[in-house]
C-alpha cells in the first residue's frame, strides 16, 4: 500500500513545476525520498535557504498535489535548505543537491510578486487564537532534564491557577506522552482541527503522537516545521493562559528555526552546573537572543544533591555555576532543582513531582520557578507597551 501511494505521489510530484518553470521538482532532483506511514506522507524539497519564503507557494501546491491522492490522510511537505552532508546539526535535509543558480532562474511572475511582498513585509508571527502566551524550554544539550522541567513548570503554571498546554516539539525524543502518561492518536474535532490529548488537566500535543516512533531522524527534521505548525494551529487548544514548548535540545538550524516560527512571548534555559552544560545554555541564550525572544531566566536542575539519609547537601556538580553565570549575563536566574531520585522516579512513572507529591518541596521548588517566568514575561510585555512611540511632526 506505501509503495502505491509512494508511486502516485511521485506522479503527481513530477507534474508540479520547477521554481523557474521549468522542468519539475522530480526531474530537477529537488525532492527528498517520499515517507510514507499510515496514510502519512513526508517529504522535502530542497531549495537555497534565500529562497525559500519567495518559494513557499511551490510547497503549498506541492502539499496540494499530494493531498489528493488517494489514500493519503496528511501530507507534511517542508522546504529544506543545501545542507553539507556531515553538517553540525546533523539532521534537517537528506544530502542532496540543491537547484544552481542557473537552474532557479528568476523566480516567475506570480511567485515575484508573492515574494515581494512577503519582503516588505515585517516577519510576521501571528499568534494562535485563545492562547495568551507561547513560552518555550530549550536547553543547549540533550539530557539536561529539560522534559522534566517542561512538565513540572507546566503543573507548576497550572498549580498557581493559569490554564495550561503543552507542546512537545522535540523531535529526537518526545518525551512529553511519557510523563503525562498520555498515549494515542488524537481525534480531529473539525476538518484538520486536531483535539489534544489531556494529562493532569494539561493539554498535551507531542511531535510523538504525529510521527512515528521508527521514523528515522533524517526524516523528523525535514517534517519539523510542517509538523510544528499543524501542532500550533491545527488543535484546538481552548483558552490557555500558557502554552509551554518543549524544544528539542541544541541550538542547531532546527531549532533556531522553530524559535523563529513559533510566536514566543519568552524562553526559559535549562542548564546543569557542568560547565559544558553552561557553554552550551549560553549557545541557547544567544539563539533566542539572534530572534528577539526574551530569555525569561535559567534554571538549573540537578544542581545539588541532598542525601536522603543524613539530610546533608552535596553540590556535587559545583553548584552555583548557573547562577553566577546568569548573573554574567543579565538574564533571570529563576532557580535551582535538586538531584533527587523522587524527581527521576516520578518523572519517569509519568506522575511528574508537582502532580504527585503537590504538597511537597520540591513542588514548591517548581511553582515559584513558574512564579517567577510569569513574572518575567509581565515585565517583558509592560515594557515593550510601554516602549515610547517616536512622532514627527
Ligand atoms: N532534578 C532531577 N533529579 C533527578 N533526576 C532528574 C532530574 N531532572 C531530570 N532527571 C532525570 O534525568 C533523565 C533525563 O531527563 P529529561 O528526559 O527530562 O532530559 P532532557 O534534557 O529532556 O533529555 P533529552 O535531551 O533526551 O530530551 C530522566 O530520567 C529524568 O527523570
Amino acid at each position: 500500500m506505501s509503495d502505491t501511494i509512494k508511486q502516485a505521489v511521485m506522479e503527481r510530484l513530477s507534474k508540479v513545476k520547477g521554481p523557474d518553470l521549468e522542468g519539475d521538482i522530480v526531474s530537477l532532483g529537488l525532492v527528498s525520498d517520499v515517507f510514507v506511514s499510515d496514510g502519512r506522507v513526508a517529504f522535502s524539497i530542497t531549495v537555497p535557504a534565500d529562497r525559500a519564503k519567495e518559494l513557499e507557494p511551490l510547497r503549498q501546491a506541492a502539499e496540494k498535489v499530494v493531498r489528493e491522492v488517494e489514500g493519503v490522510e496528511t501530507a507534511m511537505v517542508a522546504l529544506t535548505a543545501e545542507r553539507a552532508a556531515g553538517s553540525s546539526t546533523g539532521q534537517g535535509a537528506p544530502a542532496r543537491p540543491a537547484p544552481s543558480k542557473a537552474q532557479m532562474g528568476n523566480v516567475p511572475p506570480p511567485m515575484a510578486a508573492r515574494a515581494k511582498a512577503a519582503e516588505e513585509q515585517p516577519a510576521q508571527k501571528p499568534g494562535v487564537p485563545g492562547v495568551k502566551r507561547i513560552i518555550a524550554v530549550a536547553s543547549g544539550k540533550g539530557g539536561v532534564g529539560k522534559s522534566t522541567t517542561t512538565a513540572n513548570l507546566a503543573l507548576g503554571f497550572q498549580a498557581n491557577g493559569l490554564k495550561v498546554g503543552v507542546l512537545d516539539a522535540d523531535i529526537y525524543g518526545p518525551s512529553i506522552p511519557r510523563l503525562f502518561k498520555v498515549s494515542g492518536r488524537p481525534e480531529p474535532v473539525s476538518g484538520r482541527i486536531l483535539k489534544p490529548l489531556e494529562g493532569y488537566g494539561v493539554k498535551v500535543m507531542s511531535m510523538g503522537f504525529m510521527v512515528e516512533e521508527e521514523t528515522p531522524m533524517i526524516w523528523r527534521g525535514p517534517m519539523v516545521i510542517s509538523a510544528l505548525t499543524q501542532m500550533l494551529r491545527e488543535v484546538a487548544w481552548g483558552e490557555l493562559d500558557v502554552l509551554v514548548v518543549d524544544m528539542p535540545p541544541g541550538t542547531g538550524d532546527a531549532q533556531l528555526t522553530m524559535a523563529q516560527q513559533v510566536p514566543l512571548a519568552g524562553s526559559v534555559i535549562v542548564s546543569t552546573p557542568q560547565d559544558l552544560a553552561l557553554i552550551d545554555a549560553r549557545k541557547g541564550l544567544n539563539m533566542f537572543r539572534r530572534v528577539d525572544v526574551p530569555v525569561l531566566g535559567i534554571v538549573e536542575n540537578m544542581s545539588y544533591f541532598l542525601c536522603p539519609d543524613c539530610g546533608g547537601r552535596h553540590d556535587i556538580f559545583g553548584h552555583g555555576g548557573a547562577r553566577a553565570e546568569a548573573e554574567k549575563l543579565g538574564v533571570p536566574f529563576l532557580g535551582e532543582v535538586p538531584l533527587n531520585m523522587q524527581i527521576r522516579e516520578t518523572s519517569d512513572a509519568g506522575t511528574p513531582v508537582v502532580v504527585s507529591d503537590p504538597e511537597g518541596a520540591h513542588a514548591k521548588v517548581y511553582r515559584d520557578i513558574a512564579a517567577k517566568a510569569i513574572a518575567e514575561a509581565d515585565r517583558y510585555e509592560a515594557s515593550s507597551r510601554q516602549a515610547p512611540a517616536i512622532v514627527y511632526e
